[in-house]
């Protein structure tokens, strides 16, 4: 059975990077990156390297006080070569035009990133 991971994270201020609180892309692939290793740790003992992303796509706005649910999943095991695919969702928002506090869990998770890639594991360290 191929391995699943999943990590779920409040976006804060200090990832707002643009106007309007909205947080850089590259912070999904961060998240992408989290459950790599965990996807790697499970399937070989060991932590890996990402070698590359064949596919991003960024579907939707993601701002501070957004919970981003990251999941992955190996689709191809190689001699050393892991493939995977990775979605983020957007679970829960803040709402701002409520009150500075408020926040709604959204009955249907929105997706903001989809992405493909490929991590490796040297033989020598494969422990499983
Ligand atoms: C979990 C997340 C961690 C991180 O984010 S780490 C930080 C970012 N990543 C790095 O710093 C990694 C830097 N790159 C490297 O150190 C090396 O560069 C690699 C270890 C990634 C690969 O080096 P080598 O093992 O010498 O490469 P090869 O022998 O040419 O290929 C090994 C396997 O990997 C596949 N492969 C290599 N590059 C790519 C790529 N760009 N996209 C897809 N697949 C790739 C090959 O086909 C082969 O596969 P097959 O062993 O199963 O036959």
């Amino acid at each position: 059975m191929m391995e699943k991971a999943m990590i779920r994270v409040r976006m804060s201020m200090h990832d707002a990077h643009y106007g309007g609180n909205l947080v850089d892309g590259a912070k999904m692939l961060q998240l992408f990156g989290d459950v790599a290793t965990e996807l790697l740790i499970r399937h070989d003992g060991d932590e890996g390297l990402f070698a590359g992303y064949e596919e991003v796509e960024f579907l939707a706005p993601v701002y501070a006080g957004d919970y981003i649910e990251a999941v992955g999943e190996i689709i191809k095991v190689g001699n050393s070569s892991r493939k995977m695919k990775f979605e983020a969702r957007k679970v829960i928002v803040p709402r701002t035009d409520i009150s500075e506090s408020a926040c709604d869990v959204l009955e249907e998770p929105i997706v903001v990133c989809r992405a493909v890639g490929t991590c490796v594991v040297p033989k020598d360290k494969q422990r499983k």
